[in-house]
């Protein structure tokens, strides 16, 4: 079966009590309330095992013929004030626990994503999103649900079953050593048992978290879908997928329930053998009939908490599962972070510079050619700079550098003369500002979209940078909506089109007011006339501001002061556009071919 998305195939997977203690600091806070829990959980186990001592003693005592009649009422009195105390105390627990444990899984969700955010962006490329998503719900869910009950459960039924087991033996150590024979056949098969199911869980697990990444996708792609006529394509590679984590499910429920069925069948015959002996032992003068039927109600009540047992164990392992594939996330460090003793440069002025930068892929073999070689570049504070090159040459890959989305596997990129590792991750940043070629808006209303990077100012300040970067991205086409900048736009922006929502993206990046701008072809799917009305405003807002910028178009070339050449993994040629025309071979052909592209694009739109 395919290695799930995301997940390495097991190594060195860590034991039960190793996962397990790695919960403590998060149940510490809560120990005293699932103590309270485990107390009442207890309590009622012990109740519930007195009931049937308290209906030997009437049988010995009371349904005597010597028995007095106010006895009989007494005991029934007994037995039922014991069933209403068994009843509060299962009360109680629940409300001791539920609490607590709803705030653990909430405490636990909230960490991960917030871990989620601060993993690099290689991370995500890695993993897929419902592979993130189930750990990040069904995981934890599950953890509350063995927490407030599995655990407390298993304990309990552990203690109720060992002390029944004493009480047998306090009647009859003959009765008590059949019943608790029937342990070693169950014990052997549990050891199986855990092996088999937690494989089994691991894998549902997994196949669960690609399921709903299949679900994202095509819930994602929805469109490309349809258009291209692939929905039952797709729905059958979803039908397939669905029917391997049945069968992987099967799997799981046809070997809980072999456990189930020895964990269920071997009381019932250790009963049966008991009967024998305790018929005999009776006869024999050597066992009261009292003693007796206390030992087949206690066997009675056992069977519950037996039959428990079992499913407890399949409910913990699947939870260890669970979390060890929450600390797999947890546990992946986070390469991407502030220095402890960050520097700041003493005159911000955004001056880029590139030295002698290498960079390769993580999932990229250690001898093949890094994708950025060496590059050497150079962007003066207020300087325009296109990045132009073949398509795949790595132009994308290079601004992901900047704002350290990518780290460099060798040189370094240089803001204002600090090394960006050295700059506090949240201070470049903010000197920094992307807008990607892929534009990824939230579902949330415009204002909030445009304005998520944007420095923290008063209203009325918030309001002109506003209209600033509206009117420079020429998204003023936002105020006509509905509810105006207020319209929330669908998830996505989908909503949108792909010229208007570059728009929206390309005036978030601006209204960030970043030193640094980096410019992903943020212009691809304007029409022509819209491209150069935007090129216009954005040569007058960018007159201050460092931006560097990845043309596909000739136009978005001409908006730059300097044009960077990339080839084969360096810096080939930089210059201004008409230099390069002149000199550079290169570079004709890459204009060349994007003038034809371009021709292309606009024949299609004619
Ligand atoms: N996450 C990744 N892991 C491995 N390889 C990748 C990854 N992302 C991109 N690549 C590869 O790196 C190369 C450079 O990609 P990049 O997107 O930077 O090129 P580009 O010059 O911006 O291309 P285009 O002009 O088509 O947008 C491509 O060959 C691409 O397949």
């Amino acid at each position: 079966m395919a290695v799930p998305q995301g997940h390495a195939p097991n190594s060195g997977v860590p034991t039960l009590s190793q996962t397990f203690s790695r919960l403590a600091p998060f149940v510490k806070p809560i120990l005293p309330r699932l103590s309270l829990g485990f107390l009442c959980a207890l309590a009622a186990g012990i109740i519930a095992l007195a009931i049937p001592q308290v209906l030997a003693w009437l049988v010995n005592n009371v349904l005597q013929p010597a028995g007095e009649g106010g006895n009989l009422w007494l005991a029934v009195a007994l037995v039922g004030g014991l069933g209403v105390l068994e009843a509060v105390l299962v009360f109680l627990r629940r409300q001791f626990v539920i609490t607590p444990a709803a705030r653990l899984e909430t405490q636990m969700r909230v960490r991960f994503y917030g871990h989620l955010q601060q993993l690099p962006v290689a991370f995500h490329d890695r993993w897929g999103s419902g592979q993130l998503l189930s750990r990040s719900m069904s995981d934890l869910n599950l953890l509350r649900r063995w927490l407030a009950f599995g655990a407390l459960m298993l304990v309990v039924s552990t203690v109720t079953v060992a002390t029944g087991v004493i009480l047998m033996f306090s009647s009859s150590w003959i009765l008590g050593s059949i019943y608790l024979a029937g342990a070693i056949p169950i014990a052997i098969r549990a050891f199986h048992f855990r092996n088999t199911f937690r494989a089994a869980s691991r894998l549902s697990q997994d196949q669960a978290g690609d399921l709903a990444t299949a679900v994202e996708e095509s819930v994602h792609g929805i469109r490309v879908i349809k258009a291209f006529g692939r929905g039952k394509h797709m729905y059958d590679g979803f039908r397939d997928r669905a029917k391997q984590l049945r069968d992987t499910e099967i799997v799981k429920a046809k070997t809980l329930g072999g456990f189930l069925f020895l964990v269920v069948s071997v009381p019932e015959i250790t009963l049966a053998a008991g009967l024998v002996a305790g018929l005999w032992l009776t006869a024999q003068g050597q066992l009261s009939v009292g003693a007796l039927v206390a030992y087949f109600a206690t066997a009675a009540v056992l069977a519950g908490p037996v039959e428990g047992m079992g499913m407890l164990l399949g409910m913990t392992l699947t939870t260890k599962t669970a979390l060890d594939r929450h600390f797999e996330v947890m546990d992946t460090p986070n390469t991407i972070a502030s220095p402890a003793n960050p520097l700041t440069p003493d005159r911000p002025r955004g001056h880029l510079e590139l030295r002698q930068v290498q960079f390769r892929f993580p999932d990229a073999t250690d001898d093949s050619t890094p994708i950025l070689q060496r590059v050497e570049l150079d962007v003066g504070p207020g300087e325009t700079m296109a990045l132009v090159g073949m398509t795949g040459t790595g132009k994308s890959t290079l601004l992901h550098l900047v704002p350290r989305l990518y780290e460099v596997t060798g040189g370094a990129v240089l803001i204002d003369g600090i090394d960006v590792r050295q700059w506090d991750l949240t201070a470049l940043r903010r000197e920094v500002a992307v807008a990607f070629e892929d534009t990824i808006l939230f579902s949330s209303s415009i204002r909030d979209n445009i304005l998520l990077g944007a420095p923290d100012l008063p209203a009325r300040e918030m309001e002109s940078l506003l209209n600033e970067a509206l009117d420079t991205a020429q998204a003023g086409f936002a105020r006509a909506l509905p509810q105006g900048l207020d319209t929330v736009i669908g998830e996505e922006g989908l909503s949108l089109s792909g010229g208007q929502r570059q728009r929206i993206a390309l005036a978030r990046a601006i209204a960030a007011k970043p030193r640094v701008l980096i410019l992903d072809d943020p212009l691809s799917a304007l029409d022509v006339r819209t491209e150069e009305a935007v090129t216009e405003r954005l040569r007058r807002t960018l007159a201050g501001t460092t931006t560097l910028i990845v043309a596909h178009r000739p136009s978005t070339v001409a908006l730059a002061d300097r044009v960077a050449l990339l080839r084969d993994g360096v810096i080939d040629d930089v210059g201004t556009h008409s230099e390069l025309l002149g000199r550079n071979d290169h570079y004709r052909f890459v204009i060349a071919s994007l003038e034809e592209e371009s021709a292309d694009n606009l024949h299609q739109e004619a």
